[in-house]
């Protein structure tokens, strides 16, 4: 029996929970949301597709009853504000820090052995009071990000070959902010080869740029964020987990001297399994991409700096 709890049945839990269910990614999902009767009729609507698709999972929707949650091996935190169009996902962090605080008591008193994914923004600094206040393992702490933005990275690198997006390898690491990701283009291929051989130097500046302003992009265009691929980005993370997948995503992971830092979570390419962060794999930067990592991360510790007065 695999149980997976889904806190925020807003835009990007209720996608989340959609994509875990129609998947039948896990025997029982439950969504829960503060705003009466919003998760109930998330979970209705999606529970009416079940004969059309074929889903086999079951599906619970709660207003604030944590008791429905116990047991969970997996729970994924999407509570919080998204950002408007002209702000950055920093200024989430006050509103934000308090809600993700008690949302995890809430969550590991019914689930105290649950692997947590984070979503929330400012997601870095999140996944870090996670750690800060729960007391949890490293390795049971996941922050979602990196596995948005690098299947953001290979959308617009297949759009600039004119190619398949399954056929495209890539990743980015560093914050989740739009000036902090680090698009790893050095190590991007279509079909194994490197990106650099197939698109000039100005299109591959422009596909890095694209990619890390993706989310505000998107923001502008909608009104509020995204909410399709970081849905799908999140069950993938959670799918990883729960099956043991051991894929490499790249995660907001608490780094005890990888990639020469410590004490803040950053995105850092992640072995997953049913262990949750089961290893950080180190791949190779030159200095060009070690000086980007040290900028990142100097960005997401003074942002964390701010957490203090948040709470
Ligand atoms: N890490 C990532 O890659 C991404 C992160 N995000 C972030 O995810 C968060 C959610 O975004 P959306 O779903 O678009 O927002 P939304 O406003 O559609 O949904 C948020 C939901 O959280 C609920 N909520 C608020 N406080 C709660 C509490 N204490 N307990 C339970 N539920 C509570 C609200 O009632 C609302 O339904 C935002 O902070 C956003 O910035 C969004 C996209 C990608
Ligand atoms: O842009 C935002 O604020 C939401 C988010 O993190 C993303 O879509 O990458």
């Amino acid at each position: 029996m695999s149980k997976v709890t889904v806190v925020g049945a807003g835009n990007v839990g209720a996608t989340c929970a959609n994509v875990l269910v129609a998947n039948n990614v896990a025997d029982e999902v439950v969504l829960i949301d503060i705003k009466e009767g919003l998760a109930e009729g998330k979970t209705m609507d999606i529970m009416q597709t079940a004969n059309l698709l074929n889903i086999n999972t079951r599906m619970t929707g709660v207003t604030n009853d944590y008791s429905k949650t116990e047991g969970s091996d997996v729970v994924v935190i999407t509570s919080g504000i998204p950002r408007k169009p002209g702000m950055t996902r920093e200024e989430l962090i006050g509103v934000n820090a308090g809600i993700v605080k008690s949302v995890t008591d809430n969550v590991l008193k019914h689930s105290p052995n649950a692997i947590i994914i984070c979503v929330s923004n400012p997601m870095d600094t999140m996944t870090y009071l996670i750690h800060k206040t729960s007391g949890l393992p490293k390795n049971r702490i996941i922050g979602m990000g990196g596995a948005l933005d690098s299947s953001r990275f290979k959308y617009f690198l297949s759009v600039a070959l004119n190619a398949n997006p399954n056929e495209v390898d890539g990743m980015v690491i560093g914050g989740h902010g739009d000036t902090t990701m680090i698009p790893l283009t050095r190590y991007a291929t279509y079909r194994g080869i490197p990106v650099s051989e197939l698109l000039d130097k100005a299109t591959l500046d422009k596909v890095a740029a694209d990619t890390m302003v993706g989310g505000a992009t998107l923001t502008g265009l909608l009104g509020t964020s995204a909410w399709y691929a970081p849905g799908a980005a999140s069950a993938a993370v959670v799918a990883a987990v729960l099956h043991d997948q051991k894929r490499v995503i790249p995660c907001s992971a608490l780094v005890e001297g990888e990639y020469g830092e410590n004490d803040i979570c950053i995105g850092v390419p992640c072995l997953l399994g049913r262990n949750g962060i089961e290893k950080i794999v180190d791949v190779k930067l030159n200095d060009a991409e070690k000086e980007l990592f040290a900028k990142s991360a100097a960005a997401v510790r003074n942002t964390n700096g701010a957490l203090a007065s948040s709470l």
